[in-house]
């Protein structure tokens, strides 16, 4: 691949793709016209008062710099991380900024009091002896103190790092080692003791701060956070403030490591610019409002590790002056519908899994009820779906009944989820299912699409109440480009990504990194998708996934996957395998009921799944009955659904021709799912090699 950090004086040609952009300051969307033919605009002389120069788009170094993708479209002067506090505290300075639960009661901190704990956390960091561009790992759920946290890291010159809870030591130790990690917080003794197993491992790491459970044991240089923050009472104002003064936009500020659903994590490194700009740019066109217009209020519970939650939680709540409420650690077992019963929030952000999750229980609740109840709400919802996909075009009479179902009992749902007060339900990070998006619609709850990577910090394109339309991703964000490359005949090709958005580089990975970016600059996404004539993007496929036969055939493997779960209700989980191999074959997991406590899937079939016995003649209320008697009642049933996947494939080579049903559901646990619950298919290779041999034994 040719070597993208020349300098850009050249500006790159596409004679075959032409390229989609987004709109401008106000958040307005592009229409056709601005799907154009011409060439990337010229990258600004200018980088920006303050900003170092740079050759280069690109660096795999932690102190590097980028040339910064200022042009025509995104003029806007780029700022620090603490130029962007700094505005927002003039404005937002007294506003409630954190709200936390203590002993059964919010506890709020203002935006004024967020910054002043944040400079006492960087005075702290200082102290305790962090580098320059070395980082502080934070390992812990969401809550005040992983913000002050970060932002203190930032403010300090280090670089923030999350580190996802369910790591192994040896993940973390990873992400530590990768990032020369100085100081690493903590939230309890069960992470502690993570961290423990592996700090001789690590030369780097000269503290660690525990930030929910008191101190197990002493350590020198082992804190609690009220300790942690009285540390740099020394430090004085200016020598923080020079060391603020010198960061430069163009520097890196934030790591997310990608969660490897394609092999080893890399650590994407974003700059200030990357965080402020996209804080600043992506929200608003999707609809969120500044505090001086409406304050939003908005939950937060998804791992800040990963780029959407951290950019959604974190940085655009400091842009635009939100009310964050931190939800409980057991949010995704059950108390997230607590939390947003209580806070109502004014926006909320889910993940496919989540929507999905929320849409399981809602159909197993309805499932429990009487008959009139049933009937009461498939009426709402198939109304409410009706409406939403057809327009308000029906009879007087049926608008008159749509609005009466929508007041009589669809309210009172959402209501019961907590979204009384919300106006917008974002998804992204996942590829959503029409199951879910039409469930919702059926709700009158419109989920808004955001599509993007670690790599394009979060959003690249989004989708909002100016900019929606069913199955889309929406439209690069203001100021931001895409190209779909390699084209098939469908108008399918590789999305490709320019803007503000686009990351430094792979930390310590030069060669990946120049993989990422091709001669002109673009980032390739490795994702296929298609645009529609008003420039709407559809997700269509991932070309990492792409399984390609030993005969030479590309299958992509999603639809398959799709095709089965949508035959047999009974299927969890469908994997096609076949990469380099003669034919392809299955890995098959069963529905079952997740164990309150660690949300691991135990051996019990969910309602649906039991649902689908008995009408298919089968006793099995257990994942192990079936697979160790080989229910010949369920196995038939799973063979004429893949019988029915099969006849309908393209041709012959995307047929199925063996399966196995696996012990065990896939989980974030069992290594199988990847927190934002996509498949790392790497991994059920590997965990399952022996059942792959089996397939292709002779
Ligand atoms: N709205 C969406 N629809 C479909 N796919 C999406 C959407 N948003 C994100 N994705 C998928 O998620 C990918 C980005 O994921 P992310 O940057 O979080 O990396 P990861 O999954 O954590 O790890 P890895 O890079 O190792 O796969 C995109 O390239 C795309 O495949």
């Amino acid at each position: 691949m040719p070597n993208s950090g020349e300098t850009l004086t050249k500006q790159p040609q596409d004679e075959n793709a032409g390229s989609v952009s987004g709109g401008h300051e106000n958040g307005s969307f592009p229409d056709a016209q601005s799907v154009c033919r011409d060439s990337l605009p010229r990258l600004e002389e200018t980088q920006g008062e303050g900003t170092e120069p740079a050759e280069s788009l690109w660096t795999s170094l932690a102190d590097g710099r980028v040339r910064l993708r200022i042009d025509n479209s995104c003029p806007q002067t780029p700022i620090t991380v603490h130029q962007m506090f700094k505005e927002s505290l003039e404005k937002y300075g007294s506003l409630n900024a954190l709200a936390s639960k203590k002993n059964g009661k919010w506890e709020k901190i203002t935006f004024s009091e967020y910054y002043c704990l944040s400079r006492k956390a960087a005075k702290s960091f200082l102290k305790l002896g962090l580098e320059r561009f070395h980082s502080v790992a934070i390992l812990g759920f969401n809550s005040p103190e992983w913000f002050i946290s970060a932002v203190g890291a930032v403010f300090a010159g280090g670089i923030v790092t999350g580190i996802y809870t369910t790591n192994s030591p040896e993940a973390c130790h990873y992400i530590a080692h990768d990032s020369k990690t100085n100081i690493m917080v903590v939230e309890n003794q069960k992470q502690l003791d993570k961290i423990m197993q592996i700090w001789d491992r690590l030369p780097h790491l000269k503290a660690v701060v525990l930030y929910k459970d008191s101190l197990p044991e002493t350590h020198p240089n082992l804190y609690t956070m009220e300790e942690f923050l009285e540390l740099g009472r020394d430090i004085s104002d200016a020598t923080l403030d020079d060391i603020i003064n010198s960061q430069k936009p163009n520097q890196c500020c934030v790591l997310i490591y990608t969660s490897g659903t394609t092999g080893k994590p890399k650590g994407a490194m974003l700059s200030h610019d990357n965080v402020t700009w996209t804080s600043a740019h992506c929200s608003r066109a999707a609809g969120m409002q500044p505090a001086e217009v409406q304050q939003e209020s908005i939950v937060s519970y998804l791992p800040l590790s990963h780029v959407a939650a951290q950019m959604y939680d974190l940085w655009t709540g400091i842009k635009w002056g939100e009310q964050v409420y931190f939800a409980e650690p057991d949010a995704l077992k059950g108390s997230l519908i607590n939390t947003l019963k209580e806070v109502q929030p004014t926006a909320h952000m889910g993940v496919p899994r989540v929507w999905e999750k929320i849409m399981e229980k809602l159909k197993d609740a309805s499932a429990q009820s009487g008959f009139v109840k049933k009937k009461m709400l498939s009426w709402a919802m198939s109304l409410g779906l009706e409406r939403n996909l057809n327009g308000s075009s029906s009879s007087d009479l049926k608008q008159l009944w749509t609005r009466l179902a929508d007041y009589l009992v669809l309210a009172k749902i959402r209501s019961a989820l907590g979204f009384s007060c919300c106006q917008k339900h974002f998804c992204g990070a996942a590829p959503l299912t029409t199951e879910t998006l039409y469930f919702f619609l059926g709700l009158n709850i419109t989920l808004y699409e955001a599509y993007g990577m670690s790599e394009t910090t979060g959003p690249h394109c989004l989708s909002g109440p100016f900019i929606y339309r069913q199955h889309s991703c929406g439209k690069p964000a203001p100021g931001c480009r895409l190209k779909l490359v390699d084209k098939d005949t469908e108008g399918n090709g590789e999305i490709c990504f320019w803007g503000r958005t686009v990351f430094m580089g792979y930390l310590n990975m030069e060669d990946r990194t120049k993989e990422a970016f091709d001669e002109e600059g673009w980032l390739h996404s490795g994702d296929l998708g298609k645009l529609d004539k008003d420039g709407f993007l559809y997700v269509t496929g991932r070309i990492k996934d792409l399984i390609i036969t030993a005969g030479g055939e590309n299958v992509p493997p999603i639809p398959i996957e799709d095709a089965v779960k949508k035959e047999l209700p009974i299927v969890s989980n469908a994997m096609v395998i076949g990469d380099k191999k003669k034919f392809l074959s299955m890995f098959l997991t069963l529905k079952s009921e997740l164990d309150p406590d660690t949300s691991d899937p135990t051996d019990i079939l969910t309602e649906q799944a039991r649902d689908f016995c008995q009408k298919r003649g089968s006793k099995a209320t257990k994942v192990s009955e079936i697979v160790a008697t080989r229910d010949r009642a369920i196995y038939g049933a799973i063979q004429e659904g893949i019988n029915r996947v099969n006849r309908n494939a393209t041709n012959r080579v995307h047929c199925i021709q063996k399966w196995i049903v696996l012990p065990r559901d896939f989980s974030i646990s069992g290594g199988e799912l990847g927190p934002t619950m996509k498949l790392k298919r790497l991994t059920v290779l590997e965990k399952y090699r022996n059942e792959v041999d089996s397939f292709y034994e002779e």
